[in-house]
């Protein structure tokens, strides 16, 4: 049997059921009251935008779609909670495969403790997931507005995987470390609750390193300076993309996160105890100029990141 009803019946039963007073199945979810200040986002994934079926599992789907939340929510501080999924499908979508998807979701979901307290579904040309995720606070929140100049800035894991991922990706490889950073990122959500008791601003790096940058330092008011020889990137990638084409295409779910001077030690020493990869990588400065220094010394200002918008992307 198809249909709207067996479709969520299909989806739901991939996930537990959600310790809340009113879960899925009434027209609205009733949660409890939370300790701490709620983080509230949200954000989308598209077929041929953000995935294609043909290089991505249903799991793979199902997977980065809660992914992009919570790394949003990570990248706040927040502990995520719960979400709700609304999803557009076509028309002659396999139950099976949705039942795939569902299942790749459900087990990001379980690794972080979240749960799916409801949703929507509506037929639709391409399939996309969106997504509305919250997360709580124990502490004051991780802006983007609390770096000052002298700040240090430090990156997480490495950039350019999941560029190098998508390239490969459309060369028709199949395996690989870089294919996984593309199809499964992992949100920083153990790093985010660290970093909110060292850092003075923080942001998750959906659009590259290069562009994000330049949020943080627009909310903050200050300028930077990055070293590239620092940047955390694998031989694959330098070789592929260069140590630029690492700052630019996005994707890689990272944090950025500025750290005040007299908070670094402590903060790399809690970094090293908790097993998480972090690295300097620059300082803010004061003024707005945002650069880049490459290995020989010189001053280049950052490459353009990702738009979903501007007229012929200069990468993707
Ligand atoms: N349609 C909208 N209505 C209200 N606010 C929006 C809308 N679109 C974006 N914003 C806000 O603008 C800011 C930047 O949005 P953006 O989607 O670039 O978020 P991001 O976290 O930087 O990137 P990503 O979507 O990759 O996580 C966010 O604070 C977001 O809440
Ligand atoms: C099929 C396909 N084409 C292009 C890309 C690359 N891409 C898509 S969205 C995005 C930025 C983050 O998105 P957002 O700003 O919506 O959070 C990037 C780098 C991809 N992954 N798959
Ligand atoms: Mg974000």
């Amino acid at each position: 049997m198809r249909g709207e009803f067996s479709f969520i019946e299909r989806f739901l039963s991939a996930f537990p059921r959600a310790r809340v007073p009113l879960g899925p199945g009434d027209d609205c979810a009733v949660l409890p009251p939370y300790r701490g200040q709620m983080c509230v986002t949200t954000d989308a994934v598209v077929e041929d935008v953000h995935f294609t079926r043909a290089h991505f599992s249903p799991e793979d789907i199902g997977h980065k779609a809660l992914a992009v939340n919570l790394s949003d929510l990570a990248a706040m501080g927040a502990t995520p909670r719960w979400f709700v999924c609304a999803v557009a499908l076509p028309r002659d979508f396999p139950g099976r495969e949705l039942s795939r998807l569902a299942r790749g979701m459900a087990a990001l979901a379980r690794a972080h403790r979240v749960a799916l307290v409801g949703g929507n579904f509506t037929s639709a040309r391409e399939l996309s997931l969106t997504l509305t995720a919250a997360g709580e606070l124990t502490r004051p929140a991780l802006t983007r507005a609390g770096g000052r100049p002298g700040h240090r800035l430090y990156v997480s894991g490495t950039l350019g995987e999941a560029r190098l991922g998508l390239n490969l990706l459309r060369e028709g490889r199949r395996r690989g470390a870089a294919l996984l950073r593309q199809r499964r990122p992992q949100p920083r959500v153990a790093l985010g609750l660290l970093a909110s008791r060292f850092a003075s601003a923080a942001m998750d790096l959906s659009d590259g390193l290069a562009q994000d940058l330049g949020h943080l330092c627009e909310a903050s008011g200050v300028g930077a300076e990055v070293e590239l020889s620092h940047l955390p990137v694998s031989p694959a990638v330098r070789q592929a993309l260069g140590l630029e084409g690492a700052l630019q295409g996005g994707e890689d779910y990272e944090l950025l996160l500025a750290v005040p001077p007299a908070r670094v030690a402590a903060f790399e020493r809690a970094c090293a105890r908790a097993g998480e990869r972090v690295t300097a990588v620059g300082t803010l400065t004061r003024g707005r100029r945002r650069v880049l220094r490459d290995p020989q010394g010189r001053l280049i200002p950052p490459p353009p990141g990702f738009d979903h918008f501007r007229v012929r992307p200069p990468v993707d």
